[in-house]
């Protein structure tokens, strides 16, 4: 059993590194620390980053967990004894990464995923946001999987995951601390789903709504409330098909609180949006009437 602590980091392959870093600081409003002729880095609160962009495939590269210091070692060899194939980090990935050492392995979605401990944080310096879209924090990572109860069988199998809620068979929500989820799998051949940050206030919510609307950004969902982790939301399409989303007021479970994960139903206009529960029910359109 491994034990995850936090989220580090997301690596994202682009074709055209400047529209996605222009995008994820006029847009998403995240800091750019650094940038230079093949990646760009940023920051959303005291991680050094979080989201890194290289030049390449455009497709998620690796998403990254924290692990105790002094951790890595017995994770790799517990992961290798279940026959998990293991990638020693180098120096120059580390340095690239800006942690002190990382272990990677795929998941089955045949996602590439990192263990990392002595990841750079910034602890006392403010971060610098391109734009008040009110980010408060990394919040979870939606990684996809073409068996979602595989691949729920597999993070709870090895890590100190525990399911919070399931969506019919299309996603499963876990969580390590006590956020409602900081992992969530959906249902998709391999990749990510989406990036998920966490904002002050519903009002932040809406006026990025209204950003985004005035900027012509595909808005995927929302604003709604997730009846999941009672988070209100705003998904949004970024170049190359990246998927953001903004959320406040994620639910958190305290440790020993015997939450049991609730399966809600994909049949139901309310599965994920809560504010959708008005159209159960809700008859013939009344638009389409006939008269
Ligand atoms: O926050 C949630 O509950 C949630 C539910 C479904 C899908 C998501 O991406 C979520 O963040
Ligand atoms: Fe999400």
């Amino acid at each position: 059993m491994i034990t995850l602590t936090d989220l580090a980091y997301v690596r994202i392959g682009t074709q055209d590194l400047d529209t996605q870093a222009e995008f994820a600081q006029r847009i998403v409003g995240l800091e750019l620390v650094e940038k230079t002729a093949d990646t760009a880095y940023f920051r959303a609160d005291n991680r050094r980053h979080c989201v890194q962009f290289v030049t390449g495939e455009p497709r998620s590269l690796s998403s990254a967990f924290t692990v105790a210091d002094g951790d890595l070692p017995a994770a790799a060899d517990y992961l290798t004894g279940q026959g998990i194939e293991v990638h020693q980090g180098t120096a120059d990935e580390c340095a690239e990464r800006h942690v002190k050492e990382f272990i990677s392995f795929r998941d089955t979605g045949n996602n590439v995923v990192e263990l990392v401990s002595g990841q750079t944080h910034y602890e006392s310096r403010p971060v610098r946001f391109a734009r008040p879209a009110g980010i408060t924090e990394f919040g979870h990572l939606g990684l996809e999987a073409p068996d979602v109860v595989e691949a729920q069988k597999f993070w709870c199998g090895h890590f100190n995951i525990q399911v919070s809620d399931w969506i019919g068979t299309k996603a499963c929500l876990m969580r390590f601390d006590p956020v409602h989820h900081k992992l969530a799998v959906f249902d998709d051949n391999t990749g990510l789903g989406h990036v998920n940050f966490q904002v002050e206030s519903i009002d932040d919510i809406m006026r990025n709504y209204h950003f985004l609307q005035y900027h012509g950004v595909e808005i995927v969902m929302g604003p709604g409330r997730h009846p999941q982790s009672t988070a209100v939301f705003l998904y949004f399409h970024g170049p190359e098909d990246v998927t953001w989303e903004y959320s406040f007021g994620v639910r958190r479970i305290p440790e020993d609180s015997g939450w049991v994960p609730r399966h809600f139903d994909v049949s139901q206009p309310d599965f994920i949006d809560m504010w959708k529960g008005g159209l159960a029910g809700a008859g013939p359109k009344w638009s389409e009437r006939t008269l």
